[in-house]
């Protein structure tokens, strides 16, 4: 892929937001590494508000939003969530270039399955046609091993996209062997997706050491939402600049 055609990174900052919460204190500021992550060239932003908010806050949102209109005007924003009346109305208010729409239990720990697109047709359809009616682009979360009847029924909700769960692939960091199998099944999916005419993201437990050989084998993905891998790089590699700076904050020279 040219430059012009790569994948495009959205920075997921629920983990920046996890952080924050530890404290009544207002660093990391999620607005703040959203801008750092922007300035230094990601695509866009993404943040998965949940209803209890243990990490991002409703608030934040119209932060992140200003934050683009008035800085970014390129980048996009991309809001995911179960679409419950209060997540639509929130997408409606915040006007994301896209919404993502998953299947999460508000008890759920993290995202962990897609959609049972057959099942939740018409509940799905709703959803979709009211985003999609305010302006915004829907991408729908999909198991990794969606059959062509799956996709069907995620096609005729309207919805633009699918985001391919990579969870599973990401797992298998410590089970190599299963590798290979993972990223046949997410090809397949998505080989039926693109056939039905549905364009392609991806996300959940991506990596520096994962991301190239599934784009390798799928390079229509368009968009990949990265956030707890992307936040643990950030630790290790900004960790050394921070003791540095706390070392002269103690009055030690370089
Ligand atoms: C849909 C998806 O895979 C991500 O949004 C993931 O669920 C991140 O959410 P948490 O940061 O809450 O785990
Ligand atoms: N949409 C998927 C996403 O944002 C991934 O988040 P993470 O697993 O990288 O934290």
């Amino acid at each position: 892929m040219t430059d012009g055609h790569a994948t495009k990174l959205s920075v997921n900052l629920n983990a920046v937001a996890m952080l924050r919460n530890r404290r009544d204190l207002p660093w990391p500021s999620v607005t703040g590494l959203g801008r750092i992550a922007l300035a230094a060239g990601a695509h866009g932003l993404t943040v998965h508000p949940r209803p209890d908010e243990r990490h991002i806050r409703r608030s934040d949102v119209p932060e992140l939003r200003a934050l683009i209109d008035d800085e970014f005007p390129r980048a996009e924003f991309n809001i995911e969530g179960f679409p419950s009346e209060d997540f639509l109305a929130l997408v409606e208010a915040a006007e994301p270039e896209q919404a993502t729409l998953v299947p999460d239990d508000p008890a759920q720990a993290t995202s962990d399955h897609g959609w049972d697109f057959e099942k939740h047709a018409e509940f799905l359809a709703d959803a979709v046609g009211r985003l999609k009616r305010s302006g915004v682009r829907v991408s729908l979360f999909a198991d990794p091993d969606c059959d062509a009847r799956a996709i069907d029924f995620a096609k005729q909700t309207g919805a633009d996209r699918l985001e391919l769960y990579t969870g599973p692939y990401g797992a298998c960091h410590d089970a190599p062997g299963r590798t290979a199998d993972e990223i046949d099944r997410l090809v397949k999916t998505a080989d039926a997706a693109l056939a039905a005419g549905m364009d392609l993201n991806a996300g959940h437990d991506l990596t520096v050491d994962n991301l190239p050989p599934l784009l390798a084998r799928i390079p229509q993905i368009r968009e990949v939402s990265i956030g707890h891998g992307l936040t643990a790089d950030a630790l290790e590699h900004g960790m050394a600049g921070a003791v540095r700076r706390f070392l002269r904050a103690c009055g030690h020279s370089d």
